[in-house]
This record gives C-alpha cells, sequence and structure tokens, in this order.
C-alpha cells in the first residue's frame, strides 16, 4: 500500500476530525491507532491518519512517538505529513507542538513548517497570528477553562515561540491573499539558515487561504494543523491528479452492527455540557461523582449496575464531565494530571464493562477521554463513515476482536445541541 498523505494526530478525536476532512474531500482514508501492528490488513488508501495519545504528555515522549509514525508513514510513501494538532491549540509552554514541528522538520532534512490550527467550518480563525474561536479571541473563549489545557494566550507566535527551540514566523493574511508565489516567497525569506526560523503560523479565515496553504505546504515535507489545513492538503492532491480512485465512499463504514448503544462522556467544555443537559430530555444520563471515583471502584461498579439496570430498554449516558468550578475544586486537591487521569481511567474500565455486556455502538465525549477508551478497548483501526457534524464521523472498527463496532468520538468543542441523539440515529 502506498500512501500520499500520512498524518500524525494529536489525540484520537483530532485523528476522526481529519479523517473526516479528508474523505470529504476525495481521499480515501484510514485511522490507525498507534503504529499499525504488521499483521492487521487495512484497505487499499490515499491516506493514513496515526493517531496518537501524545497532547499532554511531556514533550520528549511526544517527540519520540511522533518520529517513529513519521517514519511508518514516509516508509509507505508518504510525500508529506501532517502534524494534526488542536483547532484550538491546545497545549501548554511545555507543551510539544514546536517540538514536534522541529523534530519533523529535521527528520525531513530541515526547512521551514507551515503551521496553521484554522478551521473556518467550527470557527477557528487566524489572523495576524491570533486565534479566534466563533468570534472570541482564544483566551476569552472557552478554552481558556480547559481542565488539562488552559489556553491564556490568542497569539500562537507568542505560544509557539514559548514552546519552541528555534524562532517562529508568521505568514499574514495579505500574503496569503495574494496566491501561493507570495506565501512561497514569504517563505523562502524565512529560510532556516538565515533567520533562524523553522515554525510559521499562518494566518487563514476562509477556505480559499486553507487551499493556498494546502498547495504550498504539499510541496514542503511537512506541515502542522487541524482539519482546516488538511482540507487544503487534500483539494491539492486532487487538483494535483494524483488521486487515482474514484474518490471516497463512506458507505461501507455504516452497515449495520447490532448490540446495545451507550454514551460515556470526559469532556468538561461548554458545548459538551449543554449537549448532556439536552441529552437528559430524552435518555437516561449518569452523573458520576469524581470525589467517589478518585476513592476507589465502588462508584465505577455502581455505574455498571445502574447501566445494566436501564440499557436493554434503550441508549444510556454516563458522563463524568463538570463545570469549571467543580473541575478546579477538584483539580486544587489532586491536582491537574493526577484527577484527569484518574478520570479517564475510570470512564475508560466503565466503556469497556458496557461494551463486554452487549454495546456495539459507542459515542465517547473528549479527546483525552476517548483515547483512553480506545486504548483500553483496543480497537487497532477505523474506517471513516459519514460525519455526524462538522469534525465528527461516524467510525467502524477494523480488526476489532470484539467483532465490529460503531463509535463516534467527540471533540469537546464539536456538535450542535443534539449532537448524542443526532450521533445515535446515524449509527444501527
Ligand atoms: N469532573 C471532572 N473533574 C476534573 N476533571 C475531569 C472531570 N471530568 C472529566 N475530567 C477530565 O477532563 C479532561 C477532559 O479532556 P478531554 O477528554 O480531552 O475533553 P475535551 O475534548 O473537552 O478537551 C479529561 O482528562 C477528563 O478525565
Ligand atoms: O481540531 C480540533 O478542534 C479537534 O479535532 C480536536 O483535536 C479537539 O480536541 P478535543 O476537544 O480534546 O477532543
Amino acid at each position: 500500500m502506498a500512501i500520499l498523505l500520512g498524518s500524525i494526530a494529536d489525540d484520537y478525536t483530532g485523528a476522526s476530525d481529519l479523517a473526516n476532512t479528508l474523505t470529504k474531500n476525495g481521499l480515501r482514508t484510514v485511522q490507525t491507532v498507534g503504529i499499525p501492528d504488521p499483521s492487521l490488513a487495512l484497505p487499499d488508501v490515499d491516506a493514513v491518519v496515526i493517531s496518537l495519545k501524545i497532547r499532554s504528555v511531556p514533550a520528549s515522549e511526544a517527540v519520540a512517538a511522533a518520529t517513529s509514525a513519521e517514519r511508518w508513514l514516509r516508509q509507505r510513501g508518504a510525500g508529506h505529513v501532517l502534524y494534526k494538532i488542536c483547532s484550538t491549540f491546545d497545549s501548554t509552554d511545555a507543551g510539544n507542538i514546536g517540538p514536534v514541528t522541529e523534530a519533523l522538520s529535521d527528520a525531513a532534512g530541515g526547512g521551514v513548517v507551515l503551521v496553521t490550527p484554522a478551521f473556518p467550518e467550527t470557527g477557528r480563525t487566524v489572523y495576524f497570528g491570533h486565534l479566534f474561536v466563533g468570534g472570541q479571541p482564544l483566551n476569552e473563549s472557552p478554552l481558556k477553562d480547559h481542565p488539562l489545557n488552559p489556553m491564556h494566550d490568542a497569539n500562537l507566535v507568542r505560544v509557539l515561540t514559548r514552546q519552541s527551540r528555534n524562532a517562529v514566523g508568521l505568514v499574514d493574511l495579505t500574503t496569503i491573499a495574494a496566491g501561493p508565489g507570495a506565501v512561497k516567497m514569504r517563505l523562502d525569506s524565512f529560510s532556516f539558515r538565515t533567520a533562524g526560523v523553522t515554525a510559521v503560523i499562518a494566518d487563514a479565515i476562509f477556505e480559499r487561504d486553507l487551499e493556498t496553504l494546502g498547495e504550498v505546504a504539499l510541496e514542503t515535507p511537512v506541515s502542522t494543523g487541524a482539519s482546516g489545513l488538511g482540507l487544503g492538503l487534500a483539494r491539492a492532491l486532487v487538483r494535483s491528479g494524483r488521486i487515482s480512485s474514484g474518490g471516497a465512499t463512506t458507505a461501507d463504514a455504516i452497515r449495520p452492527v447490532g448490540g446495545l448503544s451507550a454514551i460515556v462522556a470526559g469532556s468538561c467544555s461548554k458545548a459538551t455540557l449543554h449537549q448532556l443537559d439536552i441529552a437528559e430530555r430524552s435518555m437516561p444520563v449518569l452523573r458520576l461523582d469524581p470525589e467517589r471515583l478518585l476513592a476507589g471502584p465502588h462508584e465505577i461498579a455502581a455505574a455498571i449496575t445502574w447501566a445494566g439496570e436501564r440499557i436493554s430498554a434503550g441508549p444510556v449516558v454516563i458522563a463524568a464531565s463538570a463545570a469549571p468550578e467543580t473541575v478546579s475544586r477538584l483539580q486544587s486537591i489532586y491536582g491537574r494530571e493526577a484527577s484527569g487521569h484518574a478520570i479517564e481511567t475510570a470512564t475508560s474500565i466503565i466503556a469497556t464493562e458496557l461494551v463486554e455486556r452487549g454495546v456495539r455502538r459507542l459515542v465517547v465525549a473528549g479527546g483525552e477521554t476517548s483515547g483512553a477508551a480506545v486504548d483500553r478497548l483496543a480497537i487497532p483501526a477505523f474506517l471513516i463513515g459519514p460525519e455526524i457534524a462538522p469534525g465528527v464521523p461516524v467510525l467502524r472498527t477494523v480488526g476489532n476482536a470484539q467483532g465490529d463496532m460503531l463509535l463516534a468520538l467527540k471533540s469537546g468543542n464539536f456538535g450542535g445541541e443534539d449532537f448524542f441523539t443526532a450521533a445515535l440515529a446515524m449509527m444501527h
């Protein structure tokens, strides 16, 4: 299998978001969980998205995982590798967007790397290096309260400089509006040897900006960005005539799997909290007590019993999610990472127990939450089905020990208020 576009995603929801965008824009795409085992039979595809769970791990660990994934992709023919990061640039000053970008550039022989989290379809735009979420600067958006990666600075040149060894450049919108030639000239002016720049933040407001960036990026070995840059790269590949298939199809991925259905949520994002309130009107929702979850296994056992009493009658929702004040209180007692990790472990055990009791259609809300659940379920890869909401497709497992399952891995901030019912309505 020779692939045209390789991607390394820093979390699993982000990977399915990107795989959805690549599929919608004409690339046959598979999402793998980690570097696939050689025994796993993958379909013939144009693009592979390797999901890693490295968004919130120490940068050196992220670099090691991402560079191994890059080698795997290059060995299978990938001429370009996109490091898929969050459209809200989720990371801390010790985060890995800078280190991984620089390491991937080094692995490809050096050179500048375009970086943009813009994803206009979900309201993420970048203007003179400043990231906006809807109409709000990043630091005023709900991302200021993220449990693991609270974002307090909308100026991405500054954010990325704090994480990087080399200097960080900017290609602003006026240059991008002048077309690919102007962007290339600007990148040449940042040539590493003269200016000491590796990563270059690129503005983008409309999809046409991302088409320009995709065309330029495709001629380089590495880029870093969210689904918007994926869109630009996919469209550039299709325009180049290098996609020989008749395009991507999602029909195969949604053949019915039967079984029971459930929703597990660990995202504390504003959108998820509202979606849970709406779900309460139509299905049983269990709100876990985070302190009891941290105290021992009883809360998990109680949740499984609760679900067992209801699930044969229809889908159930189990959520650890809580509002920012509650999250802060828990973190002040147990620490940010320890409480996040313990709750992810708990929700992943609950997801696995539900699958053992017959759940075959599973929605998971939250990036880290999804990563922990998919890892515990040991699912090796996914085919990409139709889109439920921008950035969230239906996924069908490939090579799964429990048989075929349908999943939806929802990024915290994605989806309309009826996301959970909309997702289950597409999964049979
Ligand atoms: N009640 C809670 N208190 C503190 N942390 C929580 C709570 N519920 C969930 N978490 C943690 O918050 C983090 C949410 O991150 P994630 O799953 O990536 O969601 P999102 O997609 O919204 O970013 C996870 O580490 C999760 O375990
Ligand atoms: O780019 C995005 O916004 C998403 O694909 C994504 O990565 C979101 O992360 P989580 O909210 O942590 O799932």
